[in-house]
């Protein structure tokens, strides 16, 4: 099977500081990869090389292209990469502000990416975007409001909702549940889970919480220092991890 995505090599540094160094892994359809580590090991900085956000020192990121098959985004033209960004790609930020258009209800929010990959029909688009709210579990008669007027739970799944409503082949993930309420927490999680499992998503999750990657990630790729110290299968990796850093991670001593 050819892999979706092809990482090989990238490494990033600001200026003599490393931010990743030799990161190196294949992703395959379906599969849901979770990036761990204390504060400062490197997961935001090798999520935005492979998503295309920052331009890697050295290294390449194949991805599967629909249209032409493995290509690198590295070296793809700007253009080629927004495109992939509006269609196969989905980044689900941390902040739901940095994901969604404050400005814009949420109905259109959800219509926008539709719009982006050529739906015109405003009914057909209105229709869709009720059924994503509902899914994601927002009161469908708040498909008018703003953003704005909304709970910090209700703009995450919101900017879940935006997202998926087409379809990504790959979706990148930065703390999904981050900076909410652990109660909050626990439901989106829950709401994440069964969408993961419902539309068989590809996906990258970067976190420092373990106990989203033990529900969503099949595989777990542990950081340190910009660097993979261990990877492997998540529940392998969790409950018997070999690295002195994957232990400490895993016994809680880190403050993560
Ligand atoms: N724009 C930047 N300029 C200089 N150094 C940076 C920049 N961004 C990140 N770094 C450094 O690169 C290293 C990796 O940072 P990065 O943000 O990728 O880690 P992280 O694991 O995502 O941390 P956090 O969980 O706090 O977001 C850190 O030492 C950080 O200080």
């Amino acid at each position: 099977m050819t892999p979706l995505l092809s990482v090989q090599g990238i490494t990033k540094r600001y200026g003599a500081h490393i931010g990743c160094a030799d990161v190196s892994f294949e992703l395959f359809p379906g599969e849901v990869m979770g990036i761990v580590g204390e504060s400062g090991s490197g997961k935001s900085t090798l999520l935005n090389c492979l998503a295309g956000h920052v331009r890697p020192d050295t290294g390449a990121v194949i991805f599967d292209t629909r249209a032409d098959g493995p290509r690198d985004t590295v070296t793809m033209s700007e253009p080629e990469r927004r495109m992939l960004g509006r269609t196969d790609w989905a980044f689900v930020h941390q902040n739901a502000r940095d994901g969604l258009r404050m400005g814009v209800s949420a109905g259109g929010n959800v219509g926008e990416r539709l719009m982006a990959v050529g739906a015109r029909h405003y009914g057909d688009i209105r229709d869709t975007a009720t059924d994503w709210l509902e899914r994601v579990e927002v009161d469908a008669a708040r498909i008018d409001d703003r953003p704005t007027t909304f709970s910090g739970g209700m703009q995450q799944r919101l900017q879940i909702a935006r997202n998926l409503v087409t379809g990504p082949r790959l979706v990148f993930m930065d703390e999904p549940t981050g900076g909410l309420d652990v109660s909050v927490q626990a439901r989106l999680l829950d709401l994440l889970r069964g969408l993961v499992r419902d539309m068989g998503l590809s996906a990258i999750i970067v976190t420092h919480d373990l106990a989203v990657v033990r529900l969503l990630a099949d595989r777990l790729m542990v950081m340190k220092s910009g660097r993979v110290v261990e990877a492997g299968l998540t529940d392998q990796v969790l409950d018997d991890p070999q690295h002195a850093y994957s232990q400490l991670l895993v016994s809680s001593v880190l403050q993560v």
